[in-house]
């Protein structure tokens, strides 16, 4: 059988710069790199078991170890599972319900992950990820990061601790020379211990502590908004972070924390930023 190599590969799919434009540079900018991730880090995946692949039939498939990605939350990552929906029917001859296997990070991947046709599969069923693809809030040069701006933290970080490799997707905005740059933290807290979390950070960090609100869901329905685990969230701000570790540590010390949106760096290779010129910048961790 002739070699299969990624160019190949992508030779077969749409590039992404002759697609019709979306309805905003950032739009473009975001999936041009989310389409950029996937086939920087799927297509070599898939070049490698395609050799034993196509030599199977419809049955073997069954006992194939199959791969599993991880699908993320937010307006970016969107764009990542639309990128493996199309290579999974591109490539539907050697590429199936039974190899690919998708692990969502909460309610709207799952819908995102079925939207595009992908199988879904639990991660209880599924727990080595192969590769995690998600956006991000703001992203340091050591590929730390603050998550949770769609208050899908805790099932973020579980899908992202359990992967080989962790791939974020983001537009330009989200690079920053460290993390609560310009945003806060969010924090998924136990939904009747907001106060006694809000008492314990202020003995913490102190006049340090700038803001901590619980997040609303105003305009769209009145009160706190309930996270995919039935917790609350609240958003946090203590200044400059750039022990990164550390603080998220802290924050889990308390009783009620269940999760902080700081992931340091957690298993991340690499992080696509999308330009608003169709650019993207691919960056590697800094040491
Ligand atoms: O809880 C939500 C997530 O952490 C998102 O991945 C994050 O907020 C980035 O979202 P977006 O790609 O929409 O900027």
């Amino acid at each position: 059988m002739t070699e299969v190599t990624v160019e190949s590969l992508q030779k077969q799919l749409i590039p992404v710069d002759t697609l019709p434009t979306l309805s905003s540079p950032l739009e473009n900018s975001k999936r041009a790199a989310s389409y950029k991730a996937m086939d920087q880090y799927f297509l070599p995946l898939l070049a490698s078991k395609i050799p034993e692949w196509s030599t199977l039939t419809i049955e073997q498939f069954s006992d194939v170890e199959p791969i599993v990605i991880g699908i993320g939350s937010g307006s970016t990552v969107v764009y990542a599972a639309e990128r493996l929906g199309e290579i999974k029917r591109t490539f539907g001859k050697v590429l199936n319900d039974l190899n690919l296997i998708c692990v969502a990070t909460g309610f709207q991947s799952e819908n995102l992950i079925l939207h595009n046709k992908l199988r879904l599969g639990t991660i209880a069923y599924y727990p080595k990820v192969a590769l995690a693809f998600d956006g991000a809030d703001e992203c340091d040069p050591q590929l730390n990061c603050i998550k949770g701006g769609g208050a899908c933290l805790l099932q973020e970080k579980l899908i992202a601790l359990s992967a080989e490799k962790f791939i974020i997707v983001a537009d330009d905005r989200k690079k920053v020379p460290y993390l609560s740059y310009g945003w806060k933290i969010p924090i998924e807290v136990v939904n009747n211990a907001p106060t006694f979390v809000e008492i314990q950070l202020k003995k913490m960090f102190g006049d340090d502590l700038k803001d901590c609100i619980i997040r609303e869901s105003m305009p769209k329905k009145a009160g706190a908004v309930v996270t995919d685990n039935f917790n609350c969230i609240m958003d946090i701000n203590i200044g400059p972070i750039h022990d990164v570790k550390k603080v998220h540590e802290q924050l889990k010390s308390i009783t009620g924390i269940v999760e902080t949106g700081l992931f340091p760096n957690i298993n991340c290779v690499a992080a696509y930023y999308g330009n608003s010129d169709g650019t993207v910048d691919e960056i590697f961790p800094e040491k």
